[in-house]
């Protein structure tokens, strides 16, 4: 397993915002994280990338506890937060550099060439960021999650607001990353479910109510849509 997570939780003050989950993730398959507004994925997603410390559990990325092992976790990790922050000052290919100088990346010049072209930034690489549509600036945010190769990919809404062309684009890409790395992606998009998902895990309240594949949560409810079985689960 290369994402174990117990019993988690984060309070803010008297909110549970994530209540004690614990769930696994593999490699080669991509797990959608899905629930309402508020419902504790960004926080959860923070947890697990060591941006936050939890109130109680632990997760271990790669046998790396998050609790002890911080600085590994975050090299085994490549992370998309929902609203990246990224230099509008800076061009592309030296914002790329910049962040694979932090990981002390060798042959970097040829990583940045390399992920430049799997993210398809090629037409737009020679502008600055501040520049660039909402989708491109959302390659450059995936281009910085994978410049390390991580093993595990944290991806929190990476399609929102996308047009869907980029949407379609974006999602092939995640789908050819999560054929050798274990992905996680928060949505509430069941069409994305639909196209990329793998495994479902369902929280509402800062629980989970649902953790399975995607196949077989469908027999579970007969004949329901994603939507429907969404919406029974977390209503
Ligand atoms: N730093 C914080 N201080 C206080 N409350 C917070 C903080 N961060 C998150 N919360 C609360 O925790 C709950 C879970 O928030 P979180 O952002 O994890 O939800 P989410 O599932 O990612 O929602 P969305 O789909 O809207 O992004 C919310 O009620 C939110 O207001």
């Amino acid at each position: 397993m290369s994402i174990k997570v117990k019993n988690l939780s984060k309070h803010f003050g008297l909110q549970k915002a994530v209540d004690s989950i614990s769930f696994e993730a593999k490699p080669g398959k991509i797990l959608g994280f899905l629930g309402p507004n508020g419902a504790g994925k960004s926080t959860t997603m923070k947890m697990l990338t060591a941006y936050m410390s939890p109130t109680s559990g632990d997760a271990e990325i790669c046998g790396k506890s998050i609790l002890t092992a911080e600085i590994e976790v975050k090299r085994l990790i490549g992370y998309l937060p929902e609203n990246t922050p990224l230099y509008n000052d800076m061009y592309i290919r030296e914002f790329l550099s910049f962040v694979g100088e932090t990981y002390g990346i060798a042959n970097l010049s040829h990583r940045v060439d390399d992920v430049i072209k799997q993210v398809g930034l090629t037409p737009e690489q020679h502008k600055k960021i501040g520049m660039l549509s909402k989708g491109y600036k959302q390659r450059v945010g995936l281009a910085q999650a994978i410049i390390h190769d991580p093993k595990v990919l944290i991806l929190d809404e990476p399609t929102s607001g996308l047009d869907p062309n980029q949407l379609s684009d974006i999602r092939t890409l995640i789908k050819n990353l999560g054929k050798d790395k274990t992905v996680i992606i928060s949505t509430h998009i069941m069409q994305e479910v639909e196209a990329i998902c793998d495994e479902v895990i369902v929280i509402s309240k800062g629980k989970i109510v649902a953790n399975d594949t995607k196949s077989e949560l469908k027999n579970q409810y007969k004949g329901a849509s994603l939507e429907e079985i969404f919406r029974k689960l977390t209503n």
